[in-house]
């Protein structure tokens, strides 16, 4: 609903619809009431237009997205061009965020004052749309066509004084001010000025002369930072509209431009997205506990132990949270250099505005340096960063088990290794847990956490709150080897070499991977980590070329096919991007060359096994790559160690880049259809059998498609609990 009220001769129409003022249908039916009702009192000269509670409108009821009331008039567009068409000055007042139809209404406002905290876009493309309410012809009007290309085509949030700076906000109300006054006293300033040039319907687009190099600049460039997605397309041709054609034939083709991407599969997967960012904090420990029944331990502390690339991550997302950072290295020219780097990269956090000079100034003295554990036994929360060995880590969380209080709990950054060992080495299972970070750790936005057998609900509840006070997009995953992440991954990297002995080199297979949308392929992504992290797991496994006794064929490793190719790469060396040569070359920068060299050794060992090279098409490189990863996927669903889909495609979101428009491995079975994903995967297992396990069925997966064919995704664990409510 929306709020009526009056100040004196200044109406105020607030809408007040929690938690973020969406613009739902009775809200929109509200607001052109009150409309009326100012524009009709003559005791009225001015209104102002704002929100209750923590936020102006954040846009349109995303949860009214194809549900037909999101159509029902009156529409976000019918409010913008009643505050528009209005005699009285309409001021808009912005507190908390001004997004997507939120700031299309205030763009219909004559004028508009923002809290200097405050933020202000248009993310619909986020969603994979378009701002539908004007937006794409409004705000070129006032910030000028390059500027609303950047804006519109990537969605960010900006603060209020960089629309300021562009013309959009035309107040900004100091930290600790009051928005609504401000906007009355302003509202009540404009009364009796024209309102002419203040409607931006009749206003022309400034740098409308320069719309084709414009054009042809920011498609470039949204062609290498948003691969293949429709949406960032759609909205440079729709606001290029906005410079060419009249105001109102623009508009026309912002309809057009939203119909086609509403109907789009890429919109689905990006809202379906939007939602499970927020799902996965609603967390699910089947027979241990759940987000509503749990509560988290407070944590003020947080201990650091191992200050590597990944210590160094954490230590500085602790900081960011707030925390009294403690940071261990026994070694005390370890910890020297440690704290150098994260007291460098708090300065260039600050260069870079992304801190003020106070964050800044609390981080620095948050950072405490130790070089013995007894030096962080009253800590709240340890997170253990060291080499991934399970003998070292097991040490090392006996030491911690001894010296640190009976409360502290003590979280492992181990990536693959088995959180029910390592807690064997303490009196405490039940305080401890798994806290996986993405490297580089401060950077990347996904934290896998994991509760192992003994983990208790306080513990669990602890390491999520903590993870969602590092603004990390946190998801709960049960313990098993390599988790959820890693898990799966390892059949992607299995099938990828696979396919090279078979067809093709790894530019081809990448190219693949990047045409269906992701930044980088899998072989550029192995040089980019470093192809020695998984030889060291598969030296851990004892499965690499040199550890195989005299005899062993080259490609079985017991009744299993392998593919020894990625043992002899880093067995000669080629570790990747660090040495300037993995799976490609590199010549001073991070652009992968394919090799010679590589397509040598590839085919030397086709000859030495009698292969001949077949053709293979992207189909079935793709199908290849992905659907061993979704198979698998659908067995951590059935064993319980992921709770939802959406866990897993949030895991592989923000983990590993998988692209957003496609909405992640488990929605793009949905989308694919299941029936379709299982026919493949069987077809697979008929051909190779035992000896590629990774193509066997999931039991899940055949069950659902047998029993629902491709059911929603979100029906996927109702029905799944409910046939084993059964048997
Ligand atoms: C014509 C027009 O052009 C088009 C068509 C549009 O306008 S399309 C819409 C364009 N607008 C957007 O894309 C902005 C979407 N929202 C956000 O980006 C964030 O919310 C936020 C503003 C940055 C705050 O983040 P937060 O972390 O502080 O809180 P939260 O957890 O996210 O949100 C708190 C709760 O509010 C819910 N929520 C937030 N925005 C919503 C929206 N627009 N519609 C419906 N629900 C919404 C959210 O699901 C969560 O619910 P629950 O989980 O508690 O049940």
């Amino acid at each position: 609903m929306a709020l009526y009220s009056r100040e004196d001769d200044v109406a105020i129409i607030a809408v007040n619809n929690p938690p973020m003022n969406a613009l739902s249908h009775h809200v929109r039916k509200d607001l052109i009431k009150f409309l009326k009702v100012a524009e009709a009192d003559e005791n009225v000269t001015a209104i102002v237009l704002c929100g209750d509670g923590r936020t102006f409108p954040v846009g349109a009821d995303i949860k009214e997205f194809h549900k037909s009331v999101s159509a029902l008039g009156p529409t976000i567009i019918d409010i913008v061009h009643a505050l528009e068409k209005s005699s009285k000055p309409t001021v808009a007042a912005i507190h908390g965020s001004a997004l997507g139809g939120g700031l299309e209404l205030a763009l219909g406002c004559h004028y508009r004052i923002a809290m200097s905290t405050s933020k202000v876009g248009l993310p619909e493309v986020k969603l994979g749309i378009l701002p539908g309410a004007g937006g794409t012809q409004r705000l070129p009007r006032v910030i000028g066509l390059d500027n609303a290309m950047k804006w519109i085509a990537y969605g960010h949030h900006h603060p209020a004084g960089v629309g300021a700076s562009l013309g959009l906000i035309d107040r900004i109300v100091a930290k600790g001010g009051d928005i609504r006054r401000s906007a009355i006293l302003f509202a009540r300033s404009m009364v009796g000025k024209g309102l002419g040039q203040r409607r931006l319907s009749n206003v022309s687009v400034p740098d409308a002369s320069k719309v084709e190099e414009l054009m042809a600049k920011h498609l470039k460039e949204v062609g290498l930072r948003t691969r293949g997605a429709l949406a960032p397309v759609v909205c440079l041709q729709v606001i290029k509209s906005s410079a060419l054609l009249s105001y109102k034939d623009g508009l026309e083709s912002e309809r057009q431009g939203m119909m086609t991407l509403l109907a789009s599969s890429e919109s689905k997967a990006q809202i379906y997205s939007f939602f499970s960012e927020r799902q996965v904090s609603k967390w699910n420990a089947p027979g241990i506990a759940n987000h509503a029944t749990a509560k988290p331990m407070q944590v003020r502390s947080i201990a650091v132990v191992g200050l590597g690339t990944m210590g160094r991550g954490i230590a500085i997302s602790s900081l960011k949270a707030g925390k009294k950072t403690y940071v261990v290295e026994l070694n005390s020219k370890a910890l020297a250099a440690g704290v150098k780097y994260i007291r460098g990269y708090i300065e260039t956090m600050k260069k870079r505005a992304q801190i003020s000079e106070e964050q800044a100034a609390a981080m620095q003295s948050a950072i405490i340096p130790v070089s013995s554990y007894n030096g962080i036994a009253n800590v709240d929360l340890v997170i253990e960063a060291v080499f991934e060995n399970m003998k070292i880590k097991k040490e090392i969380f006996g030491k911690l088990d001894k010296v640190c209080k009976p409360s502290t709990i003590l979280a492992s950054n181990t990536s693959t290794l088995d959180i029910d060992e390592i807690a064997s080495a303490t009196k405490r299972p039940e305080k401890v847990a798994g806290m996986h970070f993405f490297a580089p750790a401060h950077i990347m936005l996904l934290l896998e956490n994991i509760y192992g057998r003994k983990s208790s609900a306080e513990t669990i509840a602890t390491i999520m709150d903590i993870g969602k006070q590092m603004k990390k997009i946190t998801v709960l995953v049960g313990n098993c080897v390599g988790f959820v992440g890693n898990r799966m991954y390892g059949y992607y990297t299995t099938e990828s070499v696979f396919i090279l002995e078979e067809a093709a080199y790894p530019e081809q297979v990448d190219k693949v991977l990047t045409d269906y949308g992701f930044a980088m392929g899998r072989f550029q992504v192995g040089d980019l980590s470093g192809n020695d992290i998984g030889y060291k797991i598969r030296t851990g496994l004892g499965i690499t070329h040199k550890q195989q006794p005299a005899g062993t064929p080259e490609r079985k490793r017991g009744v299993l096919r392998y593919c020894p190719l990625g043992d002899f790469l880093v067995e000669k060396g080629r570790l990747g991007l660090k040495v300037g040569k993995g799976w490609y070359k590199y010549e001073g920068s991070r652009t992968p060359i394919p090799d010679p060299e590589v397509r040598k050794i590839i085919d030397e060992y086709r000859t030495r096994h009698h292969i001949v090279p077949r053709d293979i098409s992207s189909e079935e490189v793709l199908q290849r790559m992905l659907y061993p990863l979704i198979n698998e996927g659908f067995k951590i669903l059935e064993e319980g160690i992921a709770a939802n889909p959406w866990d897993i495609d949030m895991i592989y979101q923000y983990g590993y880049a998988w692209p957003r428009h496609t909405g992640g491995p488990m929605y793009y079975a949905f989308t694919i259809g299941l029936p379709q994903v299982l026919k493949v995967i069987e077809e697979h297992w008929k051909a190779a059998g035992a000896s590629e396990p990774h193509w066997q069925p999931s039991t899940m997966l055949t069950w659902l498609v047998e029993n629902h064919g491709n059911p929603d995704i979100s029906q996927w664990m109702p029905l799944m609990q409910k046939h084993k409510s059964k048997t």
